[in-house]
């Protein structure tokens, strides 16, 4: 899939990962709306970005994913400026094992409720044109990141929700791929602040030091060269693409359908 003339929305995308998917896949030739709850930030990345790309290219929607209401207004008006979505990044996510609620909310019911609006404009069984959708989970989603089990749980969850959505859609026809990026460790500010949101599980502080030690830390740059490997290879559909210091590697999962 080419991504020249293509549209994109990006759940998250003034800093960290989200920022880096969007630079991306402005780069190789799509319009991007970047939708986040931080105002400054977006606005300014919008205004740089077109600087770089040509102006109307970058779009920033002030939305935030636990609003159903923001986020049907957003992606209303990507579609009223870009003429449609072929590509949806649900990237937006914290990690708060004490606001436990608010994690469950952002990383896991934000990407249903993204996907769920994306798909009444995306899916070709409404005239949709089809496309991918892509989410940022993390290699937690793969297996115990144990001083975080409810940030654990969200990201199971997503990649859960990916793989099921994908057979769905192949089964369905709705002419949409999905997957899921699973990075460890990523050079971003959530990181920097990480062990003052441990909540419950402060006192493993230091384990998860260790984990992060033993694993490495990666760029937002790798993972977004992830992203355009699962958006740009039409056989990938109901992938998991897990991202280390030492590469990437699909994960093997067993089949309960074929
Ligand atoms: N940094 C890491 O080590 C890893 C992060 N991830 C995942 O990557 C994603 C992005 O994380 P980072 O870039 O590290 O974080 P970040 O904190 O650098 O950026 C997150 C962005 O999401 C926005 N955001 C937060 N809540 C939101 C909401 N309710 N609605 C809309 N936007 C919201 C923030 O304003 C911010 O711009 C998250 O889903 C995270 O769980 C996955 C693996 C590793
Ligand atoms: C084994 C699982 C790897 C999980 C990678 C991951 O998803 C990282 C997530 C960060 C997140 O998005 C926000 C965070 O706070 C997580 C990092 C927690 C790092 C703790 C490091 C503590 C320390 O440096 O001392």
């Amino acid at each position: 899939m080419a991504l020249t003339g293509k549209s994109a929305v990006v759940t998250g995308a003034a800093m960290g990962i989200g920022k880096a998917l969007s630079e991306l896949l402005l780069e190789n030739g799509a319009k991007v709306a970047l939708l986040d709850v931080n105002d400054s930030a977006g606005q300014s990345l919008m205004e740089s970005l077109n600087q770089q790309h040509g102006a109307g290219s970058a779009l920033f929607l002030k939305c935030d994913v636990e609003s159903e209401e923001q986020l049907k207004a957003a992606f209303q008006k990507t579609v009223e400026t870009f003429g449609g979505i072929d590509i949806l990044c649900n990237n937006a996510g914290i990690m708060n094992e004490g606001t436990w609620e608010k994690t469950v909310s952002i990383n896991l019911m934000g990407v249903i409720r993204a996907t769920y609006i994306a798909l009444e404009y995306m899916n070709k069984l409404n005239g949709g044109k089809g496309g991918v959708i892509v989410m940022t989970a993390s290699m937690a989603g793969l297996g115990p990141f144990i001083t975080c089990p409810v940030y654990t749980a969200t990201k199971s969850g997503v990649v859960g929700f990916t793989r099921a959505m994908a057979g769905a859609s192949e089964v369905s026809g709705y002419g949409i791929r999905f997957n899921a990026l699973c990075p460890a460790f990523v050079q971003t500010d959530l990181i920097a602040n990480a062990s003052a949101n441990l909540g419950p599980f402060s006192h493993l502080a230091e384990v998860a030091g260790q984990i992060k030690e033993k694993l490495g830390v990666i760029s937002v740059s790798e993972v977004a060269e992830g992203l355009m490997e699962l958006v740009t290879d039409e056989t990938k559909n109901g992938e998991a693409l897990m991202i280390l210091t030492k590469g990437k590697t699909y994960m093997q999962f067993p089949s309960l359908s074929k």
